[in-house]
C-alpha cells in the first residue's frame, strides 16, 4: 500500500546543513515526491500534495527531540547526534550516507600531560570515550571550529567529526585515535512506531531499497 493510500499521516524530521542535499537525494532514491520547495524554501514545515507526509526541516542535533517528542514520527540523522543527544527512539536503519568517523586529533608530537583538557562539540562521547579508556580527561564543550582549540592553547587534544581530512591537515592537526565511523540513520517514535505501524513500515522499507550497496 502506497504512502499516498495510507491514512496515517507521516511527519518526517529532515537535517538542514551539511547532509541535507545526500538526505533529500536519498528521499528521491526511495521514490518520494520531493519538491523543489524542499531544496528552495525557507518555509521549515513542508507538506507533500497527494501524500500522507509532511517534512519538518530542523538543526540536525534537533532531529532525535522532535521525534523522540512525537511532534516528527520519523526523523533522519547521523549517528553522531544519536550518541551525543541519547534520546529515547528507535534507531530503524542505517541508511549508509553521510559518511564520516569520530576521531581524536592534536598538534602532532602530542605528549600525554596530567588530565588533559579535550575540547568537542560532543562532550557526553568524548567523556565516554576516555572513561572506557581508562584516561582522567577535563572536557570544553565547543560549538563549531573545534579545531582551533589546540593551536591556540586551549585543549591539548579534540573529538570531533572527520570527513576528508582537510580541516585537520589545513590547520597542522593529525589524527590520534579513531573513535568510531558515522553514519545518518533512520529513527522512529516509539508511539508512532506501534500506532503508525502500517505508514511507519512503508516508510523503512522505501528507505531500505534505496539504501546504497
Ligand atoms: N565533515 C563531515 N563530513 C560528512 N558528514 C558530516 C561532516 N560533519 C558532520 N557530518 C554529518 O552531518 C551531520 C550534520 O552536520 P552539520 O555540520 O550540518 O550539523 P551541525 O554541526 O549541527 O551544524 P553546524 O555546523 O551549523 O552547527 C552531522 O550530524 C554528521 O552526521
Ligand atoms: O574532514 P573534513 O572534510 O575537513 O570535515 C571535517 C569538518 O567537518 C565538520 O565541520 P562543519 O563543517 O560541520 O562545521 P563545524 O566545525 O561548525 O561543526 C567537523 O566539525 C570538521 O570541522
Amino acid at each position: 500500500m502506497s504512502l499516498s493510500d495510507n491514512a496515517q499521516k507521516l511527519t518526517i524530521a529532515m537535517p538542514k546543513g551539511r547532509i541535507f542535499e545526500e538526505a533529500v537525494h536519498f528521499l528521491q532514491q526511495a521514490g518520494l515526491q520531493v519538491t523543489a520547495e524542499l531544496q528552495d524554501s525557507r518555509k521549515l514545515i513542508i507538506p507533500v500534495e497527494n501524500a500522507s507526509l509532511e517534512f519538518i526541516l530542523a538543526k540536525p542535533t534537533d532531529v532525535p527531540t522532535y521525534v523522540e517528542y512525537g511532534v516528527a514520527d520519523v526523523g533522519v540523522v547521523g549517528k553522531d547526534v544519536l550518541l551525543e543527544e541519547e534520546r529515547d527512539v528507535y534507531e530503524l536503519l542505517n541508511l549508509r550516507i553521510g559518511r564520516c568517523r569520530m576521531v581524536v586529533a592534536g598538534l602532532p608530537g602530542w605528549r600525554q600531560t596530567e588530565a588533559p583538557r579535550v575540547a568537542t562539540k560532543y562532550p557526553r562521547i568524548a567523556s565516554r570515550y576516555f572513561r572506557e579508556q581508562g584516561q582522567q580527561v577535563e572536557v570544553i564543550k565547543l560549538n563549531g571550529s573545534v579545531e582551533l582549540a589546540p593551536l591556540i592553547g586551549l585543549a591539548d587534544r579534540i573529538v570531533d567529526i572527520v570527513s576528508t581530512g582537510r580541516t585537520l591537515k589545513e590547520n597542522g592537526l593529525v589524527e590520534l585515535e579513531h573513535i568510531c565511523d558515522i553514519t545518518t540513520r533512520l529513527i522512529a517514535n516509539r508511539a508512532s512506531y506501534r500506532m503508525k505501524s502500517e505508514a511507519v513500515d512503508d516508510i523503512a522499507q522505501k528507505f531500505w531499497e534505496a539504501i546504497p550497496r
